[in-house]
């Protein structure tokens, strides 16, 4: 049998995304930037960033990767990794690890799962964590940032008020499923001071280079490279990890993992994070979202990326 042969350690990656870029040249864009959130629908639907950071520090990088974006639901990644990092593991009462096969902002399964849902990274799940920071954080606006600013080792990293703000007076949805979940007894907090940090957590805006920097603890075994901060232990980076693998995309999380093979995050704002443990995170950029939300183009260039570079963790 053959044996895998990774071109990680030596590979040219900056060549490799040129390559992946101009094979995906023909393929049409299709999808469309999320409008849902008013504010998202200004952003110009043909940027393309991509960046890779490696454990050993090396930087590669392709086209917008250094423009902040709206990094929407990747950004629950951090609000987990904070959650748990205070409470663990009894925030699995109140959150399961299950895919959940269905769109995230659905309300669905929460009615015969008696207000559990089925994974952090879902709506409802994210909700439930922010829930329980609210509970534990003095300031939990400024206390969850300086979490993140921490992480990343980026002071700069902030809220997008104007972005909170436009999700809030349209997020009907969010509202319903908050206010779903406290008549199970699963948000103990205002449902206005819990959504008010999860809309503010999802306006965050970071580029591609931020973002593999920020994410780089979860190739790393819980330490951020970079900063050598020690951000989570081994442990529950591989339960991050795992839970990324599973229910980082949705109903498409399986999608993901065939194609691509790595644990990520997607976000409405049209950007993902991939994670190969040991060895890189990778992040890219394309606002475009297919009919399940995350980036066309964007799982595209990664499927293609991971299937050149034989790095996928299989
Ligand atoms: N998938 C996403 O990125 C969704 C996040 C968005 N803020 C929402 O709550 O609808």
């Amino acid at each position: 049998m053959e044996t895998k042969k990774t071109m990680i350690h030596s590979a040219n990656y900056q060549a490799v995304f040129h390559e992946v870029v101009a094979e995906l040249k023909n393929v049409a864009d299709q999808g469309e930037v999320a409008s849902y959130i008013p504010e998202l629908s200004k952003v110009d639907p043909n940027k393309l960033g991509i960046h890779l950071s490696t454990t050993q520090k090396e930087q590669h990088s392709f086209g917008d990767a250094d423009e902040a974006f709206s990094i929407q639901s990747i950004a629950k990644v951090f609000s987990l990794t904070l959650a748990l990092k205070i409470i663990g593991k009894d925030l699995w009462k109140r959150v399961g690890v299950e895919p959940s096969g269905s769109p995230f902002n659905s309300l669905v399964q929460l009615e015969y799962e008696k207000g559990i849902p089925r994974n952090p990274f879902i709506n409802a799940g994210a909700i439930v964590v922010c829930d329980i920071l609210v509970s534990h954080l003095k300031n939990p606006k400024q206390d969850l940032l300086a979490f993140i600013r921490k992480t990343a080792g980026i002071a700069s990293i902030d809220y997008s008020a104007k972005l909170a703000d436009s999700e809030k007076q349209t997020g009907y949805r969010n509202y319903a499923l908050a206010n779903f979940m406290k008549d199970f007894g699963n948000i103990h907090n205002d449902v206005e001071t819990v959504l008010d940090l999860y809309f503010h957590l999802c306006s965050i805006e970071m580029s591609c280079k931020d973002l593999t920097q920020a994410f780089l603890f979860l190739a790393a075994g819980g330490v951020n490279p970079m900063t050598g901060e020690t951000v989570i232990s081994q442990e529950r980076t591989k339960r991050i990890n795992s839970i990324m693998l599973t229910c980082g995309f949705y109903d498409e999380a399986g999608e993901f993992a065939f194609k691509t093979g790595l644990p990520g995050k997607s976000g409405v704002g049209g950007g993902i994070v991939a994670i190969h443990p040991g060895e890189f995170c990778i992040a890219v950029w394309s606002p475009k979202l297919n009919r399940r939300g995350n980036s066309y183009m964007g799982m595209r260039l990664l499927e293609a990326f991971t299937t050149k570079t034989k790095s996928s963790i299989f």
